[in-house]
Formats: structure tokens, C-alpha cells, sequence
């Protein structure tokens, strides 16, 4: 379980990336949700050891992140947003470097690259240079070098951005075998990402925790208060002032428009509410959703 308790991190210029973040994680996938500067990647460099946070604490399975960096490290696997030069060395090469230096040797250290390559579906390219890779074949190895010495905890940051939808999903899969094993926590600002693999998961909004729990019960509190309706553009400034509009469509030359309302505005069909929905529904609550136009 890791568990993060009053974490605050103010940057120079008052910035405040995190106010007061309390989480509880356990074991399997947890999706950190929020938009662009929603303070999501300082929260993940503190919890890599990257970064001190001004106040708070973090303890992993009996490891006080802030007293025991080294301890944490041992059982910690990242997968940062930017993994800076990919180098010309091959995948296999770079990964027996890498366990070499977790102190990975001999017989031993063959089993776990192979193990990893395989798992990472690089065993066929094992041999070609890493910068010569495509985008979805460099974030596998960057989670195969994540997986060295077995971590416990793994923090991956925005990890299918740019990726296609088929290596995205194979990213997913290993991802999910993961989530079986220990903590993975997993910072994005995809809906579908999160909607399709982490059970639980908590959405950030301008430094702060707005929502967390299981995906399920979150979106079936919308049950009954999301509504569809087609307008015509020039419709929506009336509608806004009336409703609480959480997203907009172009479809079919009108406008989709999606809302909440207790009850049935006129002309409307109740929706099926999604993660998108509580997504946007939870920042409109926190005045953090742009106006539409
Ligand atoms: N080194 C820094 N110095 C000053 N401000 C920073 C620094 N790093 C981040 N910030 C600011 O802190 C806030 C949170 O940034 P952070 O990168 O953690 O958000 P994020 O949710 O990861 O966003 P993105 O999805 O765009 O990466 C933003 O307002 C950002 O501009």
C-alpha cells in the first residue's frame, strides 16, 4: 500500500503544483487523471525520489520515502514522461547495463533481460539500437528498463501519449499483468486509458485531489443526471445559462451537447454516463472546466 499524507510542493513564483494531497494506493492499477498542469508529474517525480515535497509524507509498505530514499529506491520502478537521448546501444545491451548497476550479474542477469525483452514483446528487436526505435517500441523498453530488480512500486507518467491505438493497447496489456503483481501507478491525462485498465483511480485538478474511489461507483452517480441533446450552435449560450454543460460534440452539423440536471431538461435523452463524464463533471464542480464556445 503506498500511502501519501498532506504531500504540498510550492514552485518559486507561488506556483502551487500540490496542496495537500492525501491518497491511499493499493495493490494494482491506479489512474491518476488530470488536465495539463494539473501537478501530476511533480507528484510522480516526489513519489520516484526525484523531487522533495515542502511538507507531507509518503511510506510504502512500512518505507518512509522521505527518511528511507535508498530503501524505496530498491523497490521502485519509473517511467518518466521524458526519457531524455534514446543511445545507439541495442535494448539487450542497455537492459544488462541497467541490471548490472541493481547489482544483476552472471547467469542470472541473461534470465532477467530475456524475461523482460519477452515481456515487453522486444525479444525480435533485441538487437537493433534503441534510438533507432518506433515511439510505442521505445516506451516498451523504457518499462522493461522500469522492471529491473522486480519493483514493487511502479510509476509510469503519460506513458501512451503519442502512441498508436495498437501499441497502445499492448502497453495497456503490460500494464495490466502488472497491476496483478503490485502498485502501478499510472499519471495521464487519456480518459480511455484509465476507463480501460485502473480499476481505481483519482482525478486532479490545480494542485489538489478532486475525486478518487473505484471507476464504478463514480459513474454511477451520474446515473440519472447526464443528458444528451442536439441544438443548433447558436443554441448554447440559452442552454449554459440554464444548465450545468460538462461537454460539447459537433455532430451531423448541430452540436452535441452533454449536461447534468436533477431533471429531465426539455427535449433531452437521459446518457449512459462514462469516465469522460465524470471526468469533466468533477471539474466543472471545481470551477476547472473551460467555458465552452
Ligand atoms: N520546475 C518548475 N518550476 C516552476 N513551476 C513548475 C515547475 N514544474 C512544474 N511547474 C508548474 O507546476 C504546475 C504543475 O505542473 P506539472 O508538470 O506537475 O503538471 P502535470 O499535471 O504533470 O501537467 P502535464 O500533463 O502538462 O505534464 C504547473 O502550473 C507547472 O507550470
Amino acid at each position: 500500500m503506498l500511502h501519501l499524507s498532506q504531500i504540498t510542493k510550492i514552485y518559486p513564483g507561488n506556483i502551487a503544483a500540490l496542496q495537500n494531497i492525501n491518497l491511499n494506493i493499493p495493490k494494482g492499477l491506479f489512474g491518476l487523471l488530470g488536465p495539463n498542469g494539473a501537478g501530476k508529474s511533480t507528484l510522480m517525480r516526489i513519489l520516484a525520489t526525484l523531487q522533495e515535497p515542502d511538507t507531507g509524507s509518503v511510506t510504502f509498505d512500512g518505507i518512509n520515502l522521505r527518511k528511507e530514499k535508498n530503501a524505496l529506491r530498491q523497490v521502485l520502478g519509473y517511467l518518466p514522461q521524458q526519457f531524455g537521448a534514446y543511445p545507439r546501444t541495442s535494448a539487450v545491451e542497455m537492459l544488462k547495463h541497467f541490471a548490472a548497476l541493481k547489482g544483476i550479474h552472471g547467469k542470472k542477469r541473461e534470465q532477467v533481460v530475456e524475461s523482460l525483452l519477452v515481456k515487453t514483446n522486444l525479444w525480435e528487436a533485441r538487437h537493433r539500437s534503441i534510438n533507432q526505435f518506433s515511439g510505442g517500441m521505445k516506451q516498451r523498453y523504457g518499462i522493461a528498463q522500469a522492471l529491473i530488480g522486480d519493483p514493487k512500486l511502479i510509476i509510469v507518467d503519460e506513458p501512451t501519449a503519442g502512441l498508436d491505438p495498437l501499441e497502445r493497447r499492448r502497453f495497456q496489456n503490460i500494464l495490466s499483468q502488472l497491476g496483478t503483481e503490485v502498485v502501478v501507478l499510472l499519471s495521464t491525462h487519456i480518459v480511455d486509458d484509465v476507463e480501460d485498465i485502473c480499476p481505481q483511480l483519482a482525478i486532479m485538478g490545480q494542485g489538489k485531489i478532486l475525486q478518487s474511489g473505484e471507476a464504478k461507483p463514480l459513474i454511477n452517480k451520474l446515473k440519472g443526471k447526464l443528458w444528451t441533446i442536439e441544438i443548433e450552435k447558436a443554441e448554447l449560450g440559452e442552454l449554459q445559462a440554464q444548465y450545468h454543460i460538462i461537454s460539447t460534440r459537433f455532430k451531423s452539423g448541430g452540436l452535441e451537447v452533454k449536461m447534468l440536471s436533477d431533471t429531465s431538461p426539455s427535449g433531452a435523452v437521459c446518457a449512459q454516463p462514462t469516465l469522460e463524464d465524470v471526468y469533466f463533471s468533477t471539474l466543472l464542480e471545481n470551477n476547472q472546466l473551460v467555458a465552452f464556445d
